[in-house]
């Protein structure tokens, strides 16, 4: 009897919380067209919206957007949005998670006032090899996290790696009582946008993932110390030299066009047998 009501407690609690889904729906309407002006949309664009909500993005993006694909995870909402949405010829809503849903093979944008609590999900979707469509986004992200993804310096090989391909700016921020309900953190808007040319091939993504992983081990390191164990002292002071990158510069400190110049050295110019392994 008693495991039974704590189960019971424990499903009530997860599905009447109100934030299980992070649903803190923007209601600032100067913030709503801050979020949509942040990139450039036009009637020849698709838009996915992720996290559709009440609808409270979804119908100011339609009045630019050629094409608006709303996802939304609650059926209570994907209900009220069909109703209100119904005969649109730009809306279509999509009822579903969308960590488990396709993206669009052509072209797209993102907008969204996304739920938090599934921010590294989406973005691994939206930026990995599942998003090559994706061309740039503006999305609101915990302001924590928006200050992650980007300031200069990381330790992260995943983001660097990202960075290879996008820039991340941060647009602006936005103060929690802009929600409804307030979230327990500030937020920011983050413009994501794909580079015209990436500083990385696509294709070497992992590859490049590894290197920077291997030379992250000890952020703190020179990198003439950490490149030691890849290039030879020849390779290295010419490699060191093309990137711009000093001998006792903290490899910590090396920005995301100088991992980029000295990876590609290394595919050009060392015996694969040297690169560092996934
Ligand atoms: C922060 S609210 C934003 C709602 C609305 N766009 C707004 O700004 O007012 C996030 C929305 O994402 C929905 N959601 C949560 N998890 C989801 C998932 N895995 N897939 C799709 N939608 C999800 C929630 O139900 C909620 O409506």
């Amino acid at each position: 009897m008693r495991k039974q009501n704590k189960k019971h407690r424990t499903v009530r609690k997860h599905k009447s919380g109100p934030n299980f889904t992070g649903q803190h729906l923007l209601h600032h309407p100067q913030t709503i067209r801050e979020l949509i002006n942040t990139i450039q949309i036009q009637r020849s664009d698709t838009v996915l919206e992720i996290g559709a909500g009440k609808g409270g993005l979804t119908f100011p993006i339609a009045e630019k957007a050629g094409r608006v694909l709303a996802v939304e995870i609650d059926e209570d909402f994907v209900k009220a949005l069909r109703i209100k949405a119904d005969g649109h010829p730009r809306i279509k809503i999509l009822h579903g998670d969308i960590r488990e849903m396709r993206l669009p093979s052509s072209p797209f944008c993102v907008i969204a006032n996304i739920p938090f609590s599934i921010t590294t999900a989406i973005l691994e979707k939206l930026l990995g090899a599942e998003g090559k469509a994706f061309q740039k986004g503006a999305l609101i992200l915990e302001k924590g996290a928006a200050r992650r993804f980007t300031q200069r310096d990381t330790l992260e090989p995943r983001l660097l790696m990202w960075r290879t391909q996008f820039q991340f700016e941060i647009e602006n921020f936005i103060p929690r009582t802009h929600f409804a309900p307030p979230p327990r953190v500030d937020a920011a808007i983050v413009r994501i946008m794909r580079r015209e040319r990436p500083l990385v091939p696509a294709k070497e993504g992992r590859r490049f993932a590894a290197f920077a992983a291997y030379m992250l081990r000890e952020p703190r390191l020179m990198a003439a110390h950490a490149l030691r164990g890849i290039f030879t002292p020849a390779q290295l002071k010419v490699t060191l030299n093309q990137a711009g990158v000093g001998r006792e510069q903290a490899v910590a400190s090396i920005s995301v066009e100088q991992w980029a110049v000295l990876f590609l050295t290394m595919l050009r110019h060392v015996a694969p047998y040297r690169w560092p392994k996934g």
